[in-house]
């Protein structure tokens, strides 16, 4: 079932038997992980599968204690974010990165803000051009901000999820890697995170969509790698898996199916 090897030049980034230990916990066990240029690549997994260490390790907050990781078929070895960045792997934690109180537009730029000169001396900030073009690329993704001088605290869940992502697409992502986009999202928000992965993807950007629910991957996912304690159960393509059988493999089949059985004897 699982799926035939794909062709080296169609691979943007790969994680070649990688293992992460930390002290005595192997936190993940020889995964193979391969990202296709210009797929959606949902990664799977219950509470402590090991999706944050491999989001970190693909963002380059940790290296890999065993294993390979290579971009473009080149080994990298990082040493920070910064590292990743530089070759368009854009991570998009939970929280965001996000602050309240600041501007929609300020938000977007965060630190990368246009300058201008005032009195023909001294630099300042241009806060016209950030708000013009923090709107313009906004409504590009789908997403219409009625005033990007509004503290961005006044929007909604998705839409900041949705700001968070277009910042990245705007400031350069090759690759992103999205961490539980919809964990907090109601139905209509993550439908709207989910039209932005799929237009990311329209644009050729290769992006990993890190998620705990089936529903909402499995409808975007081109491939899925499911991982369980740490190690992979195998990569497939939409072709070659079914929802009920993905589902049925987070769900952990045989292991679920038996506590179930055990639940039903037991008298409460
Ligand atoms: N810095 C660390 N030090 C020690 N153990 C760690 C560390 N980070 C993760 N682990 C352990 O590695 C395993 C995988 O954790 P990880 O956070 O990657 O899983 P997860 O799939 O993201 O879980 P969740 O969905 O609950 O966040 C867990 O057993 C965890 O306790």
């Amino acid at each position: 079932m699982s799926t035939p090897e794909p062709n080296a030049d169609d691979i943007i980034l790969s994680l070649e038997n990688v293992s992460r230990y930390f002290g005595n916990i192997i936190a993940l066990n020889d995964i193979t992980l391969r990202l296709k240029r210009g797929e959606v690549h949902c990664l799977l997994g219950d509470n402590g599968a090991g999706k944050s260490t491999l989001i970190k390790t693909l963002a380059g907050v940790y290296q890999p204690s065993k294993g390979t990781y290579r971009v473009d078929g080149k080994p990298v070895h990082f040493t920070s974010p910064k590292d990743a960045l530089d070759l368009g792997i854009a991570t998009v934690y939970q929280d965001l990165a996000l602050v309240p109180l600041l501007s929609v537009a300020r938000n977007f730029f965060m630190g990368r803000e246009p300058q201008k000169k005032l009195f023909g001396l001294l630099n300042v900030m241009d806060l016209e051009t950030c708000a013009s073009t923090a709107r313009d690329k906004l409504a590009e993704m789908g997403i219409n901000v009625r005033d990007p001088h509004q503290p961005i605290g006044t929007m909604s869940g998705g839409e900041r999820q949705c700001l968070a992502i277009a910042r990245a697409i705007h400031f350069g992502a090759r690759v992103l890697i999205l961490d539980e986009p919809t964990a907090a999202l109601g139905v209509k928000q993550s439908f709207n995170v989910l039209k932005l992965i799929h237009k990311a993807r329209a644009k050729g950007i290769s992006v990993i969509f890190i998620t705990h629910n089936v529903h909402h991957a499995y409808p975007i996912g081109d491939s899925f790698t499911l991982l369980n304690r740490g190690r992979s159960l195998g990569t497939f393509t939409k072709q070659t898996i079914s929802k009920d059988e993905v589902l049925d493999m987070m769900a952990g089949g045989a292991e679920m199916q038996k506590m179930i059985g055990e639940l039903e004897g037991a008298t409460i």
